[in-house]
């Protein structure tokens, strides 16, 4: 993967205590998984920023390698890859979630 895109993920990745590489916008979901993902953090009500992966082929691909995840959405927390649609609706039923997030935005 290109240094420069490593270099600006890892940036991003740092800057925000959550992030979703997704298809589409928060506003915009295109793509059922991703809206879930929204419609999860909407409800924790936590601040975060999301990338639209469909706006640039070179992200698309980039984040497969990057996370070594070959599916969108992928979910950041505090640097951190958590997962994507099925873990984050499974930590969200838990209280897994809840609990990361805390730690997140209190870190
Ligand atoms: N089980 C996955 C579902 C996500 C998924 O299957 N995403 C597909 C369709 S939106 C995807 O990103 N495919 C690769 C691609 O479009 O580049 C999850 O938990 O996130």
């Amino acid at each position: 993967m290109a240094p420069d895109l490593k270099k600006s993920i890892d940036e991003l990745i740092a800057s925000n205590k959550v992030v979703v590489f997704m298809k589409g916008t928060r506003q915009f979901p295109m793509c059922g998984f991703s809206n879930t993902v929204v419609q999860i953090l909407n409800v924790m009500d936590v601040p975060y920023q999301t990338v639209n992966i469909l706006e640039d082929d070179a992200i698309r691909s980039g984040m497969k390698e990057y996370s070594q995840w070959p599916t969108f959405p992928q979910v950041y927390i505090n640097g951190d890859f958590f997962g994507g649609c099925d873990i984050m609706m499974e930590a969200y039923q838990s209280g897994e979630l809840k609990e990361q997030l805390e730690i997140a935005l209190n870190s």
